[in-house]
């Protein structure tokens, strides 16, 4: 039974995301949520359901001996709410180095529990539950996850863990069954992309257009001249080996034992995946074999005379993929599950993805992380080229604006590879599971449709001046510096938030422990990233002109995409961050574009 609060009762509550217990007050009580302050640095103000918040007595009545610890000994280094903690260069390493360390066994009995109470909550502790929080976990089946390592607490810390510091106190469960839980997926109750219905119609209309852009990538929206194209005539036997080729290509390439090895994010059962990042490796040795078959005289421009039966080969090969995760996902534990596709509809559930990392080979080939990078991204390249080779080939000079809107996407792609890891963090990888939203979009959307503006130029080629020309460019570069400098700033912060190049810029603490940035690119609207890719799309398109509608599909495509990319992020950061979210909405108002939205 919870219990009941009053104002101005003395009370331990849990930090949100965490499972620390730290002193605080109560504020309001009111229907089975109790707000309460922390006392802590920033009194910060959280509304926690009853569950969480316990009364000191209480805490110390579920098995404690000594219910609170001596102040002189529960902070250390001085910590106290009023003082900030010391800025360390390297604060993780520091908290492990010091640490205990217990190693837990895979074993069905053995599901320990550890309850960690702190005197005020503080950055450190909240790093120091990132680690904490690799307990045993006991999935659906009750059985035990994994064998992890757990690091417990330092001295250095302000918080009181009762084994490492050696007090009497014993602790009762508070944790296990949160952390059960947390690993555990609920059913997928708030349903995106306009819930089953919208779902539905996308995953229909999705192949249709792509496959219709196929054919109208030169004009408007419609065909005016109808070629007639049976289906029969889009099954080709040299477009599956192409298409097939290409992706075993790829995969081979990821495969290689080139490249850093680097941990994803903190799963749900407070395990990390490994993900081997090779891409500009892959990237390199693709553009050196399209650049060896063009020397060679092989007919790379097969890619462009076959491109109907490549784009339906792309979607047949997506579809067939997403049948065959949403059947393998039916097979796996909850605990691999995606939180966003566990909703119980078929529909729903196939177009978001149910699996959160499906793998294959034994574990070593992460099927989601290849697919959004390698094969559809370096395709989108490589399509772009067997165009502008074509182009080459049939007339005396190549459309300048096609090669330049080339080199742009080129530079794109050769970021995001360059930049691999950072995908690690996206929504895509971190929330969605794969499914068929993602397994079109990566195999046939991107590599099809994001090559329309280039596609477009070689049939009606423009001619500009050089300044113009030059114009573009500069466009391109201000949406790279800004994607670019928004994106590394907040890696560089996420990485090491102490790191001296960063100090100049300001954050604000949030009740998960992590700071958000409040100045830099992210004090000017909440997705700097999402401009600057937006700016560099118009750039790309602007050079096809304004006669024809269909190169304006991805600008207008995107923006959607972008718009409702945030409005996502949005809610999670809100489950997140809690109120603290609120308060960062407060502080930089706009969402993309500064002062406009
Ligand atoms: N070309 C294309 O088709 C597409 C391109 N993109 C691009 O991919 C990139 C990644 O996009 P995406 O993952 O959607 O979004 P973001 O890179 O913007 O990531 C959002 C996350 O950043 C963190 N964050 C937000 N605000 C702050 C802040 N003020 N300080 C510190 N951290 C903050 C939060 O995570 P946390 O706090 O947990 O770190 C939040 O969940 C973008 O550059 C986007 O433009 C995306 C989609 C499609
Ligand atoms: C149209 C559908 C509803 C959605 C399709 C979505 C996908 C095409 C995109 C979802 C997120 C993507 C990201 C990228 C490419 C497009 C998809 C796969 C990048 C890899 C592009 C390069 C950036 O540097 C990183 C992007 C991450 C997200």
């Amino acid at each position: 039974m919870p219990d009941e609060h009053t104002v101005g009762d003395a009370v331990y509550a849990k930090w949100p995301q965490t499972n620390l217990w730290f002193h605080a007050t109560v504020v309001k009580s009111k229907k089975g949520y109790v707000t309460v302050r922390f006392n802590d640095e920033d009194a910060t103000v959280e509304t926690l359901p009853d569950k969480f918040v316990s009364a000191e007595g209480r805490f110390a009545r579920s098995g404690s001996k000594s219910p609170g610890r001596k102040r002189s000994r529960s902070r250390s280094r001085g910590r106290s709410p009023g003082r900030k903690v010391k800025a360390s260069p390297s604060p993780v390493k520091k908290t492990t180095t010091s640490t205990r360390t217990t190693t837990s066994t895979r074993s069905r009995s053995r599901s320990k529990t550890r309850v960690m109470r702190a005197e005020t909550p503080t950055r450190q502790s909240a790093r120091i539950q990132a680690k904490q929080i690799a307990e045993d976990v006991v999935d659906a089946n009750g059985l035990t996850l994994r064998t992890s390592t757990v690091t417990s607490v330092t001295t250095t810390t302000t918080v009181n863990n009762h084994e490492a510091s050696g007090t009497t106190t014993t602790t009762k469960t508070f944790v296990a069954e949160e952390l059960v839980q947390k690993s555990r997926v609920g059913k997928t109750t708030e349903k995106d992309f306009g819930g089953v219905i919208g779902t539905f119609v996308m995953t229909l209309v999705m192949p249709i257009f792509i496959m219709h852009a196929t054919f109208v990538a030169n004009s408007g929206w419609v065909i005016k001249e109808h070629k007639h194209i049976a289906v029969r005539d889009l099954v080709d036997r040299r477009a599956i080996a192409i298409y097939g080729g290409w992706f075993v290509f790829q995969a081979i390439l990821a495969m290689l034992p080139l490249g850093r090895v680097v941990e994803g994010v903190t799963l749900r059962n407070g395990t990390k995946l490994e993900y081997r990042c090779n891409g500009f490796i892959a990237l390199l040795v693709s553009l050196a074999a399209f650049g060896a078959a063009v020397k060679l005289k092989y007919p790379v421009t097969i890619v462009c005379d076959l491109f109907p039966q490549l784009v339906f080969t792309g979607i047949v090969f997506s579809i067939v993929l997403s049948v065959a995760l949403y059947i393998r996902a039916r097979g796996c534990s909850n605990a691999a599950l995606a939180t966003g596709g566990n909703s119980g509809n078929i529909i729903y559930d196939f177009f978001k993805g149910r699996e959160l990392n499906p793998r294959c080979f034994g574990g070593a080939f992460d099927l989601k992380f290849f697919c959004e990078l390698r094969p559809g991204l370096i395709g989108w390249v490589m399509v772009n080229f067997c165009f502008i080779s074509k182009d080459c080939l049939e007339n005396k000079y190549p459309s300048y604006a096609a090669v330049l809107v080339a080199v742009f996407q080129l530079w794109y792609v050769a970021d995001a590879l360059w930049f691999e890891e950072a995908i690690l963090t996206t929504m895509d990888i971190v929330h969605d599971g794969f499914g068929y939203m993602l397994a079109l979009g990566d195999l046939a959307w991107v590599p099809f449709l994001y090559s329309l503006q280039v596609r477009f130029l070689i049939d009606n080629p423009q001619t500009y001046s050089w300044y113009t020309l030059t114009g573009f460019f500069l466009m391109n570069l201000i949406g790279f510096l800004i994607f670019r400098g928004s994106n590394s700033q907040k890696d560089a912060f996420r990485k090491n938030p102490y790191d001296p190049a960063l100090a100049h810029l300001e954050s604000m603490p949030t009740s998960a422990g992590k700071r958000l940035l409040v100045s830099g690119w992210w004090g000017m609207c909440r997705h700097p990233n999402y401009l600057g890719d937006l700016i560099m799309a118009f750039a790309w398109t602007l050079p096809c002109g304004f006669k024809f509608a269909m190169p304006w599909f991805y600008p207008l495509y995107f923006v959607v995409l972008l718009v409702h990319r945030a409005y996502r992020d949005d809610l999670f950061c809100r489950k997140k961050y809690g109120t603290s979210w609120n308060n960062y909405r407060e502080r930089v108002k706009y969402q993309i574009i500064p002062y406009v939205y």
